[in-house]
């Protein structure tokens, strides 16, 4: 017997429910009004302009959680695109998201929205913003951190700097940390992106086990990103960052991969740079990172309209 949708008002929200390394990703395929926009980053600013309210309904409790992550699926610009994506979580869009993207590739190909699964094509050129960036962090004092863009920027700094650890302290001391270097960086570094000022900002801050010299064994990380969110997994657009870092200090090279393991779950991504090229004037590399997301199940949202809690919120 098909399940009928309960009594609502407005049109049902369908989404697949998946995870990359325990990080979720709702993907929203039908029940949103049309996104206008001319390209993926102009989607992006109706979207917060116009249909934020519904970001609440899907990634807010009671349908999601605070650390919940969000894809819409939208048209592409791109004449070779299938499909474009727009990424969300507790705060608001972000411009990339490798365990999104991993999710959504074998999304894309088991539901039939690429005409010919290919090879992936080089990704967005990362690069090291800047070394050695001394802020003043509330409650720390001075602290020394690296700023990397893997389709994001990210703060980076040695979790042993607050007396922790990424694999064993509590994740509250984590987010604690990582959000007061975040705070520090957006207050105190203007950050700059050759391509567009839509992706000049820090995305959020990566606390790492210090263990940037090749080695064949994983290094831990935690990435707290957005409004303090954690991500469970590596974080693909981290790696990506952390491997143009490593990559810049000629700690690794060319082809050489690395596995990144996830402080807070221990799933792991691979990263490896796989070829030099420019990104205005920075110096760039193009990385390729794996990992494997599975499924969790579909949902058909709906919306009553006497719910007061209907809108979504979070709880801290
Ligand atoms: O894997 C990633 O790149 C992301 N996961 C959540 C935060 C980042 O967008």
């Amino acid at each position: 017997m098909e399940m009928q949708l309960p009594p609502h008002e407005g049109d049902e929200l369908s989404v697949v429910d998946m995870h990359t390394g325990g990080e979720p990703l709702r993907i929203i395929h039908s029940g949103y009004p049309e996104v206008k926009g001319d390209s993926v980053l102009s989607k992006r600013r109706y979207v917060r302009e116009h249909l934020d309210h519904l970001r609440r309904v899907l990634m807010f409790e009671p349908r999601g959680h605070y650390d919940m992550y969000g894809a819409l699926v939208v048209d592409s610009e791109l004449p070779e695109a299938d499909l474009g994506v727009l990424f969300m979580h507790n705060e608001g869009y972000s411009t990339m998201c490798g365990h999104a993207v991993i999710a959504l590739g074998r999304f894309a190909v088991d539901y039939k929205l690429v005409k010919e699964p290919q090879s992936p094509e080089p990704s967005v050129p990362a690069f090291t913003f800047a070394t050695d960036v001394t802020v003043s962090v509330e409650k720390f004092g001075d602290v020394t951190v690296d700023i990397s863009y893997g389709g994001a920027f990210y703060a980076f700094v040695d979790a042993k700097r607050f007396g922790l650890d990424v694999t064993t302290s509590r994740t509250r001391d984590l987010v604690d940390a990582a959000t007061a270097v975040t705070n520090a960086v957006k207050s105190q570094v203007k950050l700059h992106h050759p391509s567009s000022d839509d992706l000049a900002f820090l995305y959020g801050t990566i606390l790492t086990d210090g263990k940037d010299d090749y080695s064949s064994d994983p290094t831990a990380n935690m990435c707290v990103f957005a409004e303090a969110q954690v991500d469970r997994s590596p974080t693909g657009s981290g790696v990506t960052a952390r491997v143009a870092l490593q990559y810049h200090r000629g700690l690794i090279q060319l082809n050489q991969t690395r596995t990144f393991q996830s402080g807070a779950t221990g799933s792991q991504f691979t990263g490896r740079a796989v070829e030099e090229t420019k990104c205005g004037d920075f110096k760039a590399v193009v990385v390729e990172v794996s990992g494997r997301a599975f499924y969790t199940g579909v949902s058909r949202y709906v919306q009553e309209p006497e719910d007061k809690l209907t809108h979504g919120f979070l709880l801290k």
